[in-house]
């Protein structure tokens, strides 16, 4: 008989990596080994990528190479193109991104392939494709098609041209880069374990991607951005700290608090918080960073839990013009780097990924037809 599973396989290591690494109970961050708090605000979108999908930061010349591979994969695949406006028109975002994914893979050169060189040229070219997915996305159900992407813009600075149709500034871009970069991996997170599951029956990447979207998509993962949001736009300014006691008295969940592993500042939080300050200011409108910040106190105070990576990346998205309900799959473009990542690492060193269950359910049942049930 299987011994007692652990709820939601709290504190089961169920992967080696060598891509992230987390210390819960110091609040820190490792991509290969490089604290997150020196990649953040130096290392672009572009190198972390690099560094996580081909083991090392690269030198001038690598990345070079890399942003052309990058640039070359900016495109939609004929059949994604083809669809995009239906599916804009029948399906949330994610739901979408699920969809447009899935097509993707039909116009993949290697998508029969799941070798080491082909897996590092599709990783390249989803990483470039999903900003586009997005931004085409958007466009569509606005009945448009967003602006060309200006070669001279990173990643980052392209997906604000083509979401907010106007060129952003350079502070902007920065900020925005660095969201990317600190949502980039996190161990054996949930979208990250699905990715991982699928490629262990030697599936492909994209079918791999395809399981990953489908589980950031849930409130309790990537999808608890947008519900931060909402919840601040649901409060009044003046009411914040009676309105969450009132909630958590009635054992409510706050998004954007509470981590599996973190049990103290989650330090992608650290700059966040920071990013979402400075813009509030910026935009001459704090209101909703300081309702944040009125939530965070009464979160601590009352259940002793911190904000995790979602919830001021909320209110940083919305200062950068991002409509929210494209939170999630900004989200999705960040993290992109990281499941590709996983995904090369997995097929390298593979074994089926296949656990065992307790079981609960009725025994020796007598079968009985139809007509005496
Ligand atoms: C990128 C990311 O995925 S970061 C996480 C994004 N998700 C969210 O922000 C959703 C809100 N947070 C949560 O639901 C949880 O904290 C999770 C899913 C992140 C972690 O879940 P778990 O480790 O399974 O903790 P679990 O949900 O069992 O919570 C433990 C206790 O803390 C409480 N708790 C946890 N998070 C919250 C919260 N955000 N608000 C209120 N109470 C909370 C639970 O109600 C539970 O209380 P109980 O023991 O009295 O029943
Ligand atoms: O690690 C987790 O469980 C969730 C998370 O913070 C992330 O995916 O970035």
């Amino acid at each position: 008989m299987a011994d007692k599973p652990t709820k939601g396989l709290a504190d089961v290591v169920a992967a080696s990596t060598a891509l992230s690494d987390i210390d819960g109970k110091a609040g820190r961050l490792f991509y290969r080994g490089y604290d997150i708090h020196d990649l953040a605000g130096r290392a672009t979108f572009e190198e972390t990528a690099h560094l996580l999908q081909r083991g090392k930061l690269p030198t001038r010349e690598e990345l070079d190479a890399f942003g052309e591979e990058l640039a070359r994969g900016r495109e939609l695949g004929a059949l994604a193109a083809a669809n995009i406006a239906e599916i804009a028109e029948k399906q949330k975002p994610m739901e979408a991104l699920r969809s447009l994914v899935s097509l993707s893979a039909a116009d993949d050169p290697d998508r029969d392939s799941i070798a080491p060189d082909a897996n590092l040229r599709k990783a390249a070219r989803l990483t470039a494709q999903q900003p586009l997915l997005v931004a085409g996305y958007h466009a569509a159900r606005t009945g448009g098609t967003p602006p060309e992407p200006n070669p001279e813009l990173s990643i980052a600075g392209n997906f604000l041209l083509q979401v907010t149709g106007r060129e952003p500034g350079a502070r902007e871009v920065e900020i925005f880069d660095t969201c990317l970069v600190l949502h980039a991996d996190h161990t054996m997170n949930a979208s990250t374990f699905a990715a991982r599951v699928c490629a262990a029956t030697l599936s492909d990447m994209h079918s791999a991607i395809v399981a990953a979207i489908g589980t950031l998509k849930g409130p309790l993962h990537g999808g608890a951005n947008e519900q931060v949001m909402k919840t601040l736009e649901s409060l009044s300014p003046d009411d914040v700290a009676r309105s969450v006691r009132e909630k958590l008295a009635a054992h409510e969940k706050i998004m954007g608090f509470g981590h599996r592993v973190y049990k103290t500042e989650d330090p992608r939080a650290t700059h966040l918080r920071r990013m979402s300050q400075e813009l509030a200011e910026a935009s001459g409108d704090d209101t909703y960073y300081r309702m944040s910040k009125e939530m965070e106190e009464v979160v601590l105070e009352e259940k002793g839990l911190y904000p995790n990576v979602d919830f001021y990346a909320a209110t940083v998205y919305h200062y950068l013009g991002i409509p929210t309900d494209l939170f999630t799959p900004v989200f999705s473009i960040s993290r992109m780097a990281g499941w590709t990542a996983h995904v090369i690492e997995q097929h390298a060193d593979n074994r089926l990924i296949r656990p065992d269950s307790e079981y609960i359910g009725e025994r020796d049942q007598k079968w009985k037809p139809i007509e005496e049930r």
